[in-house]
């Protein structure tokens, strides 16, 4: 009985997992500096860079490349056709003049790239492309982003985060090309500690100041009636209502059981509906809770039913404190998608573990085409200690340009909005894909 449950289990298991690919760390860093590096098959792989760089790290230069052009690559040492054998490619000629970019480039072949000089992660020739299909065939092709940073990447926040630094990073956020921006919260001042920025007055003001702002929707979070005719008053035009699959973190988030949270959340959506108010549902602690640790996929799933029939047009499927892995995610998603259809599903996952990007990855892999982050990975939970902020969204844009996935979002001005609210804030940036494009750009323009 328990091998037949087993190897059920397994075999459901089993048509994503042959699926999965781990994304390749591409740290400009360790470009730079990495003299020797090892590939799966154990043969070593050298970088070289072309003319425009010359020598860096003692290592001389191989190619020729257009006057003002650079590249680095990984050539296979000893192997004749070391071009064509290369599985990485990349360009960051003009990065001090501010270009960051991985956008599709086209065939990689005896010419290394086109002349436009941007930067690729991308690989292409045709003998991989059938492999290359296999295992990427069933990501979608457009990828919405919702980024959470203003109001989920602040709401950590101790030191008090003026409004006017608020908006003008919602106005960043949304000149990348971002369509849906969560601006702040309408949330009881009691209930959150420490965290003046979520303060009601505070909330008004910032959606007053985005009023104008055209482009991009901007959800608030609501965790109750009052909190929704609030959002109202204030000119907000969507809402999210947020629940969890935890018992434990219920309570301790909004002070109520699940089946309370649903009940007052009916409340709100009906309220929603009567003046055509589109409403997400959160779901928190998907995975793990930082109180009862593992959560069953079935809870999440009951969950997900409730909020999809009271009428949210989507469900965030929310690891709040970041202990998934394609071996937890995998299964709680596919228990969603039983009674959730998946193109309303979205994911933000937290990168505690680092385990952020492979989740994405599965989960578009499993046909979930929203995903929620968070500029510079800034957050956290104020009811989940230790749990790290969301993914970056740099960090998202970067591999969705990198599986040639459309997302519309400049790397570029994302990463400029991801500087601007890390100066304030006196931190680095906690997206990888930041720091190495700014490295990257500090090295060449030493040079
Ligand atoms: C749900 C409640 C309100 C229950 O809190 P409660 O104390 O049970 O509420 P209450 O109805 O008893 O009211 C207590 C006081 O708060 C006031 N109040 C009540 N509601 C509001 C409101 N909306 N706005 C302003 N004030 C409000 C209310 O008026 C009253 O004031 P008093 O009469 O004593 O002067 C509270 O627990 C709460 O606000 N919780 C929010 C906590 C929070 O913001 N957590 C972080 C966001 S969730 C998250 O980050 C996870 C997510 C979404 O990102 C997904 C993931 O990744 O996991």
């Amino acid at each position: 009985m328990l091998a037949a449950k087993t190897s059920h289990k397994l075999s459901s298991l089993k048509s994503f997992l042959p699926h999965i690919v781990v994304p390749i760390s591409s740290s400009s860093e360790a470009l730079v500096s990495a003299p020797l590096l090892r590939t799966g098959d154990d043969i070593p792989w050298k970088p070289t860079f072309g003319a425009f760089l010359g020598k860096v790290n003692g290592i001389e230069t191989e190619n020729v490349v257009p006057e003002r052009e650079s590249h680095c690559s990984f050539h296979r040492m000893g192997d004749k056709n070391s071009r064509q054998a290369s599985v990485w490619e990349g360009q960051i000629t003009s990065l001090p003049r501010g270009h960051f970019s991985n956008q599709a480039l086209g065939v990689v072949g005896t010419r290394p790239y086109p002349s436009n000089r941007h930067f690729s992660s991308q690989y292409y020739d045709h003998q991989t492309t059938g492999v290359t299909h296999k295992f990427l065939s069933s990501i979608p092709r457009y990828v919405k982003i919702v980024e959470v940073g203003p109001r989920d990447g602040l709401q950590n926040e101790k030191e008090i985060v003026p409004t006017a630094v608020k908006v003008k990073l919602i106005e960043m956020l949304v000149s990348s090309g971002l369509p849906v921006v969560e601006a702040t919260s309408f949330v009881s001042p009691k209930w959150v500690p420490q965290s003046s920025n979520l303060r009601l007055a505070d909330a008004k003001d910032v959606i007053e100041a985005i009023q104008g702002l055209e482009g991009a929707r901007f959800p608030v979070l609501t965790p109750n009636l009052k909190g929704f005719e609030a959002a109202v008053a204030a000119g907000v035009k969507e809402v999210a209502i947020f629940a969890a699959a935890s018992e434990s973190f219920s309570k301790s988030n909004i002070n109520c059981s699940i089946e309370d949270s649903l009940a007052r959340y009916h409340d709100v959506t009906l309220a929603a509906k009567k003046l055509s108010i589109p409403v997400r549902g959160y779901i928190s602690c998907v995975v793990g809770c930082p109180v009862e640790g593992a959560v069953a996929p079935s809870k999440v799933a009951y969950v997900a039913k409730e909020l999809f029939e009271m009428g949210c047009y989507e469900i965030s499927l929310g690891d709040t404190i970041g202990v998934g892995t394609p071996g937890t995610v995998i299964p709680m998603i596919k228990s969603v998608i039983n009674v959730v259809p998946v193109e309303k599903l979205a994911v933000p996952f937290h990168d505690t573990y680092g385990q952020a990007l492979s989740n994405i990855l599965a989960s578009l892999q499993m046909g979930i085409s929203t995903v929620d982050s968070s500029v510079s990975g800034l957050g956290g939970c104020p009811y989940a200690k230790g749990a790290s902020g969301n993914v970056a969204t740099e960090d998202v844009v970067y591999m969705l340009n990198g599986l040639r996935v459309e997302a519309n979002v400049d790397l570029q001005k994302v990463i400029l909005a991801g500087d601007f609210i890390c100066k304030h804030l006196g931190r680095s940036s906690g997206s990888k894909t930041a720091v190495a494009f700014c490295r990257t750009a500090a090295h060449v323009s030493k040079l």
